[in-house]
């Protein structure tokens, strides 16, 4: 598989602020990876340092062979790779129309099926002006000027922000025939279940720092929560095994955020011959929110020591 976006050790600290903290990733030609963090976890820092509209403090990276803290290089990346940012900026004087027509003057490879298709789909008006758009059609107008430049790489900042879950759907089904198609996408999203839906690779961040890089299949299959209940309060410390990434316990119930095989966790618990043991499948938000409860006991944890 060809990795047509590769980072490494991407930095930026803006004065005392780490946005982005020795990130390293690549992303594969045909795949739609998922960018999940909290708010200011450092997502559109990285997509501008990737598109040259950031310098990097530490760190480097390419796509399609081009280096992106490299001036010239940065010209290239943004003639093939198609960036829809997360404030969907647009001339707010032109019409829906104008905007398009100044857009695809631009691109000698526009997808004058792919506009027509759109524009039915999301029934824009044709001749409002931007300015007068609503949110989800500022957004659905900013998608048809990314996807119909008929771009290799598509980076989405928040692509589905304002829109109804019906057009929403659209949007997501769109990703998907893209990446049938060839195209490589890279988008951001709080959406957690619209990401669990489409995309193939999920990258997900926390203060600036990597915490998964993994095909979403592995990344389910590889996380699990064991459910336990005892006939007694068992003490936490016995819980401390490796591959328990966090422990939650109400009385006799103790809940395991378990990563990696289960089989040695569970010969080590079945010492403490638990009542009722159940291994639960978790959803690619139940691994998200569980991973930042433990990173964040963690921490807690570290200020205690
Ligand atoms: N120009 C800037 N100057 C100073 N700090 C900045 C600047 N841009 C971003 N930051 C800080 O960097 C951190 C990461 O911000 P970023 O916008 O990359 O996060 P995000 O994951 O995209 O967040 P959101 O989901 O809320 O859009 C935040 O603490 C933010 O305040």
């Amino acid at each position: 598989m060809e990795e047509v976006i590769t980072v490494k050790n991407l930095t930026k600290l803006y004065q005392n602020v780490s946005a982005v903290d020795h990130l390293s990733f690549s992303v594969q030609r045909g795949s739609i990876c998922g960018f999940l963090g909290q708010n200011g976890a450092g997502k559109s820092t990285t997509i501008k340092m990737l598109l040259g509209m950031v310098k990097p403090t530490e760190g480097s990276g390419n796509i399609l062979g081009y280096a992106i803290d490299k001036e010239e290089d940065s010209l290239e990346i943004r003639k093939r790779v198609a960036y829809v940012a997360e404030d969907k900026r647009l001339y707010d004087y032109m019409t829906v129309g104008q905007i398009i027509r100044f857009t695809k003057s631009f691109f000698p490879n526009w997808r004058e099926d792919l506009e027509k298709h759109l524009l039915q789909e999301f029934r824009l008006p044709i001749d409002r002006k931007i300015s007068k758009l609503s949110k989800g059609m500022r957004t659905q107008t900013a998608l048809i000027l990314g996807v119909c430049r008929n771009a290799e790489i598509l980076i989405l900042d928040e692509p589905s922000e304002g829109l109804d879950p019906v057009n929403n759907e659209k949007v997501l089904k769109l990703l998907v025939t893209l990446a049938a198609e060839g195209k490589t996408v890279l988008f951001s999203s709080h959406q957690v279940y619209e990401v669990e839906q489409v995309a193939d690779t999920i990258l997900m961040l926390h203060r600036g720092k990597r915490i998964e890089l993994a095909p979403l299949d592995e990344l389910k299959s590889n996380y699990k929560q064991i459910k336990l209940y005892f006939t007694f309060s068992p003490p936490r410390a016995l819980f401390n095994l490796p591959g328990i990434k966090s422990v939650t316990q109400e009385g006799n119930w103790v809940m395991l955020l378990v990563k990696g095989p289960t089989g040695p966790i569970i010969a080590q618990i079945s010492k403490l011959q638990p009542l009722s043991l159940e291994i639960i499948d978790l959803s690619l938000k139940d691994i998200f929110l569980e991973n930042l409860k433990a990173i964040e006991e963690d921490v807690a944890l570290q200020d205690l020591a």
